[in-house]
């Protein structure tokens, strides 16, 4: 009767751990869902600065996991200023934040941006094409962002990149900046625009940079920050500081 009782017990734990994780996926999906619908019915399709305003005015009532109109702002000045042909987003989301980025893009600029859930990763696509951008302009990568950056290279031939946003898991930050250097995927000038800083998980992340030559913190606020990397040391810098010396 013990074991039977015991089983039964583990049995109930089980299935309410499964149950209750069910329902939260299926909560978020129907929140992602429902932006979609709203976004869908209320913007005018073709104009971003029409989806940007009614995601903003959907989230004024209801819970989002977009940017938001403050902190994009802040992404908008990084974007203008790094005017970048290559630009990577990790976190898609609905795609508020890749609206904001592809409308400041110059005119041959692409955006990879990247999302691990396939159904959301749906929801994003079809609002940044709802906002008029087609699929030249940008690239989705349905897969997490440590299996995505290294087929940036392999399967779209990405060289160099002028902007990084990142707004996924803050535990992914440091591990993916270090796999873009690797990758030689950051040229130097290139702007890293950061969500989220002020989270315990970002410490590692904010660690490195901070102990790096190669990065400089430009602006920060709304628990964001603009990070430039200046690579040095690079060939290109070591031939013309030798043939400075050779000058001399
Ligand atoms: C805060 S939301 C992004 C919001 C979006 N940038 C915006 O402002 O519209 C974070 C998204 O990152 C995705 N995500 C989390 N970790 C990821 C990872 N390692 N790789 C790819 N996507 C990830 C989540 O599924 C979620 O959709």
């Amino acid at each position: 009767t013990l074991v039977f009782h015991y089983r039964e017990r583990v049995g109930a734990l089980c299935w309410r751990m499964f149950h209750r994780r069910k329902m939260s996926s299926f909560a978020q999906r129907s929140l992602e869902r429902r932006t979609h619908s709203f976004v869908l019915t209320n913007s005018t399709h073709g104009q971003p600065e029409s989806v940007l305003q009614t995601f903003d005015c959907y989230s004024q009532t209801q819970p989002t996991c977009s940017i938001g109109q403050e902190k994009g702002e802040f992404l908008d000045s990084a974007v203008s200023r790094a005017a970048p042909l290559q630009a990577l987003e990790l976190g898609t989301h609905c795609g508020y934040s890749a609206i904001r980025i592809l409308r400041l893009l110059p005119a041959s600029g692409k955006l990879y941006t990247v999302e691990q859930d396939p159904d959301t990763a749906d929801v994003g696509e079809e609002m940044i094409l709802v906002a008029g951008f087609k699929h030249s302009q940008f690239q989705l990568l349905i897969s997490p962002s440590c299996t995505a950056i290294p087929q940036l290279q392999s399967q779209f031939g990405v060289q160099s990149l002028g902007l990084v946003f990142m707004d996924h898991d803050v535990a992914e930050y440091l591990p993916d900046l270090r796999a873009l250097e690797e990758g030689g995927l950051l040229t130097k000038g290139c702007i890293i625009v950061v969500n989220n800083t002020h989270l315990p998980g970002a410490k590692e992340f904010l660690h490195y940079i901070h102990n790096s030559s190669h990065y400089s913190v430009c602006f920060q606020a709304l628990g964001m920050q603009e990070i430039r990397y200046q690579a040095t040391n690079t060939t290109e810098e070591l031939t013309v500081t030798l043939s400075n010396q050779m000058d001399t």
